[in-house]
């Protein structure tokens, strides 16, 4: 009789001990905790998240049209690639296709020196306009964490203060951007984000930025080269470095203030940048444009799978052409000899 009040005990505690666990793993699973607490999934394997463009039922939605959405501009790149322009997507259509998966975007920004004084608006446009809806890190890089202002963020989106050392030379700040996005990608952000947006910080958001920009690797059109001929780019000359591009070769000028793409292909892009620039620095050679000279060399022969147009770039001081329908992102006049720590 005693030994059945045991078996009948042990079974009842087995229930309740299952029970406890089964609706812990629930509670887990709802709140996110899950994707902070599994062991680092290999850089490899992140490849293979959220690929499909699974469409839910439901949602309202305007035909496709079946000739050019827009005639005025080319909406390809030659290799099949699409450059991102207004009325070439439809919004509702791409947040169907985006924010059923649970995404989470990784912003690194720069703030050394004086840039810090760029942060408020930066941040402030960026929360009336950048990936609304979606899970929006900013991982803020900065030598003076007390003078980065206080903005408040929308719901589901956070900024984390990351102590870097600044430089004296303003070329060197900005290349090393390469490798801090790589060693960052590899300590926190294969487990904290799926994508990632590395922009200047001397910017301001006038228009909605969200996920049509998504893509495996992405680029965008520099504002300043946009119909220029390909001998005429700003791109290394010199043999001597890495960045080197002949002038017969060349399919746009990528400005360096805008890289997108998944983890893994922009940690594959920053890695390989890096290791060029140590090369150059160990031959004693800079790129005319330090790491956006790099940049256009690794897209020369890994083509961005997405190209943003000058609507994501722009530049404060010049005048809207007509191809520009809206202005999304610029960058904001600045008095370089004042902002820099050296000419
Ligand atoms: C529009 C565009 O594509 N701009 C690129 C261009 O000039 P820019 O004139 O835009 O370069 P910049 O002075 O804005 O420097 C790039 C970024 O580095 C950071 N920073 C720079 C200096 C400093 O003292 N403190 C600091 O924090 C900051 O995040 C800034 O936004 O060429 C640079 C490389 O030469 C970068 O590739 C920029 O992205
Ligand atoms: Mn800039």
């Amino acid at each position: 009789m005693r030994l059945n009040y045991c078996l009948l005990f042990a079974v009842a505690a087995v229930v309740v001990l299952w029970f406890v666990y089964f609706n812990y793993n629930c509670f887990l699973l709802r709140s996110g905790v899950h994707d902070v607490l599994e062991s680092n999934p290999s850089l490899g394997k992140k490849q293979h998240i959220n690929m499909d463009l699974h469409f839910p039922e439901g949602i309202k939605y305007n035909q496709p049209g079946v000739s050019n959405s827009r005639g005025d501009i080319t909406t390809l790149t030659p290799w099949l690639a699409p450059i991102v322009w207004e009325g070439t997507f439809d919004q509702s259509v791409i947040d169907g296709i985006y924010l059923q998966q649970n995404i989470t975007v990784a912003t690194t920004v720069f703030a050394l020196g004086k840039y810090v004084r760029f942060l408020k608006e930066f941040l402030e446009s960026a929360e009336q306009h950048f990936m609304l809806g979606y899970r929006v890190h900013y991982y803020l890089f900065t030598d003076n964490p007390d003078e980065v202002p206080t903005v408040t963020l929308r719901e589901g989106r956070q900024l984390i203060k990351i102590k870097t050392v600044s430089s004296n030379r303003w070329q060197e700040i900005t290349l090393r951007r390469m490798e801090m996005i790589e060693k960052i990608i590899e300590e926190r952000l294969v487990n904290e984000a799926d994508y990632i947006f590395s922009l200047d910080v001397d910017t301001k958001f006038y228009g909605h930025w969200g996920a049509e920009t998504l893509a495996d690797i992405v680029a965008v059109l520099h504002p300043g080269y946009f119909g220029t001929g390909r001998t005429g780019f700003p791109y290394e000359r010199r043999p001597e470095s890495v960045a080197f591009i002949p002038p017969e070769d060349g399919d746009y000028y990528y400005g360096g203030a805008v890289i997108g793409g998944r983890i893994d292909s922009v940690y594959k892009l920053a890695k390989t940048c890096r290791t060029q620039l140590d090369i150059d620095r160990a031959n004693k050679i800079e790129a005319a444009w330090q790491e956006e000279s790099h940049l256009n060399k690794y897209f020369l022969y890994n083509k961005p799978k997405k190209v943003l147009s000058p609507e994501y770039l722009w530049q404060d001081f010049k005048a809207k052409t007509s191809e520009m329908k809206v202005i999304r992102f610029s960058q904001v006049i600045k008095n370089y000899a004042e902002v820099r720590p050296n000419p």
